[in-house]
């Protein structure tokens, strides 16, 4: 049974994942970690555990790490993975370039698989997405996301993670093409822009528009229960636990990479 332990448990999706584990068959949960500061610090969870902070947590007692906290929490969380020695799966958002470095860093000393969406469906539009850029070389390509009105960052991660993928399809440079959310402006050739929704209780879509005169293509992806991120990061941390340190995504473990090139090569 793989003792996991979460970062950022008291959250939307830190008790959603505390709640996946509570019934899954492979995987339980051995701590709920949160702030020091936190109104939950201290307070006991149904199964006997209380939510600990990273100074009073039990390294020993941990097999696999599930972040969902924020980006501030980044750095501790992985000197505490990397000080014991623990595999990582980080889910949070918003990371700036330093984050990703510091992220790359770690990935030298643990096994650590970055996602920034844990959905399979994401998975595979990536794939799509980079497909369907490359075959239509010069559709204008857009992105549109929407969250609840609770959510700190904008782009979502997913929807950069979308914009990267259509890049690479066309082997463009992210950065240059990166035109960010849309404002004022005549669209500029090869840029990707953002449009953003805050809105309610949306738990996260996604629509990716390639668009040329007379016609377009809209791929999308709607999420309709937090499961679906919680149970894709407990699959992640379950294929973890056996892999060598390494910089690891969600393509690795559905292996989809494998799955398009034999479908391309028929
Ligand atoms: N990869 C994926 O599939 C998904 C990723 N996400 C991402 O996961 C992250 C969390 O989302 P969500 O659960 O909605 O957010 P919440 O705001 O609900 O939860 C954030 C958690 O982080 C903790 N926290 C806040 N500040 C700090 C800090 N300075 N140090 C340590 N912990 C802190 C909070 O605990 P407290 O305030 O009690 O201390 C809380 O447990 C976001 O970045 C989001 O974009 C979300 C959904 C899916
Ligand atoms: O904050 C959220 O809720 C979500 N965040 C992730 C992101 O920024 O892409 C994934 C998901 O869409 C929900």
């Amino acid at each position: 049974m793989l003792k996991v332990g979460v970062l950022g448990a008291s959250g939307r999706m830190g008790q959603t994942v505390v709640s996946a584990l509570s019934q899954s068959e492979n995987a339980k949960l051995t701590a709920a970690v949160v702030r020091a500061a936190s109104s939950s610090y201290g307070k006991k969870l149904k199964d006997g555990l209380q939510y600990t902070s990273l100074q009073d947590t039990n390294a020993q007692n941990i097999d696999v790490l599930i972040d969902f906290s924020l980006p501030e929490a980044l750095d501790d969380n992985l000197s505490f993975a990397c000080e014991n020695g623990i595999p990582i799966v980080v889910c949070t958002t918003g990371l700036d370039n330093n984050h990703q470095q510091q992220l790359m860093k770690a990935s030298e000393d643990i096994p650590l698989l970055y996602a920034r969406n844990t959905s399979v469906g994401i998975a595979l539009l990536e794939q799509l997405v980079a497909l369907a850029s490359a075959a239509l070389s010069t559709a204008d390509i857009e992105i549109f996301e929407a969250h609840h009105k609770h959510k700190k960052d904008a782009p979502s991660g997913t929807a950069i993670a979308l914009g990267e993928a259509a890049a690479k399809g066309r082997h463009q440079d992210w950065s240059t093409v990166n035109t960010g959310v849309r404002g004022d402006g005549v669209r500029q050739d090869d840029s990707i822009g953002f449009s953003v929704m805050r809105a309610g209780d949306i738990i996260g879509e996604h629509q990716v528009t390639l668009a040329t005169e007379g016609e377009r293509i809209e791929l999308s992806h709607k999420v309709s229960n937090r499961n679906t991120f919680a149970q894709g990061a407990v699959n992640a941390a379950l294929w973890l636990q056996d892999q060598k340190p390494g910089y690891y995504s969600m393509q690795d473990i559905l292996e989809l990479n494998k799955v398009f090139n034999q479908l391309l090569k028929q």
